[in-house]
């Protein structure tokens, strides 16, 4: 079976005829920039991180950077639904991610943020912070700095990696999975949280992020989209993987 062939085994897309077929012998492109996107619960954290573990690239989660501006301006008493105020506010913490997909770290102000970024108070207040046109082309330069000095390649998970931050990305994803799936994963996560107030919650979370102005959560016209309603975590970890390796191998 040739990768210029339509082919989608267990629900995991092909690249399809816009790559060459892959020649034996070939070696592979060292340096690799993959970006993944999606809504929350489609299993981009979870398949970024073992695909760069696995590939021996870095690991950017761009939504915990924006956590983490979220937490520093509730810590720091600015309301988060003024946005002049969040505008004025956005330069002043420094933000840090640690890219090894091993051990994902997130500093802000030299404090740990790994915690803090994940309480309900920050989840409901992100969507308002990273609405805000100043937050994004900072966060955004931050995100591109990280990947140019991603030595071995980097995965880059988010919202608007393919679409913004990435554009020449050597390979986009974007998942997708129902909305049951993916309140089922998160309420499975949050010890005793129910599955339908979990979902109501995303849904107009993910409403928020696609809607607003300055670069909206969205499907980059030449990602590969892959829907992991169906289908294992390992399933979709070896999806990507293959993807990968059919890019490397026809780009060279
Ligand atoms: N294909 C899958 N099947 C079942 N559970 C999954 C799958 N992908 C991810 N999960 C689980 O769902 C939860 C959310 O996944 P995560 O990677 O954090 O999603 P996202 O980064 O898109 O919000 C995690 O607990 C993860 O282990
Ligand atoms: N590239 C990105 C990444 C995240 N965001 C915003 C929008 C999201 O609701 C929040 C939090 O993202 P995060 O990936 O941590 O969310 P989940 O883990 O999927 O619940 O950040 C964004 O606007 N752009």
């Amino acid at each position: 079976m040739g990768a210029g062939d339509s082919v989608t085994l267990w629900g995991c897309p092909h690249l399809g005829e816009a790559l060459s077929l892959p020649q034996e012998g070939v070696p592979t492109v060292e340096s690799v920039i993959v970006a993944i996107d999606g809504p929350s619960g489609t299993g981009k954290s979870s398949t970024s991180k073992a695909v760069a573990a696995k590939l021996g690239l870095s690991y950017l989660d761009t939504g915990a950077q924006y956590r983490a501006i979220t937490w520093w301006m509730i810590s720091n008493g600015v309301d988060v639904t003024d946005a002049e105020a969040v505008a004025n506010a956005a330069s002043k913490p420094v933000i840090v991610s640690g890219t090894d997909p091993g051990r994902p770290t997130i500093t802000v102000d030299g404090a740990d943020a790994a915690g803090p970024i994940r309480t309900e108070e920050v989840t409901s207040k992100v969507s308002a912070v990273s609405a805000v046109p100043e937050v994004r082309s900072l966060i955004t330069e931050l995100q591109r700095s990280i990947a140019r000095s991603a030595e071995h390649g980097i995965v880059v998970e988010g919202r608007d990696i393919g679409t913004t931050v990435l554009p020449d990305a050597d390979l986009k994803i974007f998942l997708t999975a129902s909305p049951e799936a993916r309140a089922a994963r998160r309420s499975g996560e949050l010890k005793g949280a129910d599955v339908q107030a979990t979902k109501e919650a995303l849904v107009k979370r993910d409403a928020a992020d696609s809607s607003r102005k300055t670069s909206p959560l969205a499907k980059a016209g030449d990602a590969v989209e892959v829907d992991t309603t169906d289908l294992t975590l390992d399933q979709v970890i070896e999806c990507v993987v293959t993807l990968v390796d059919e890019k490397r191998t026809a780009a060279k």
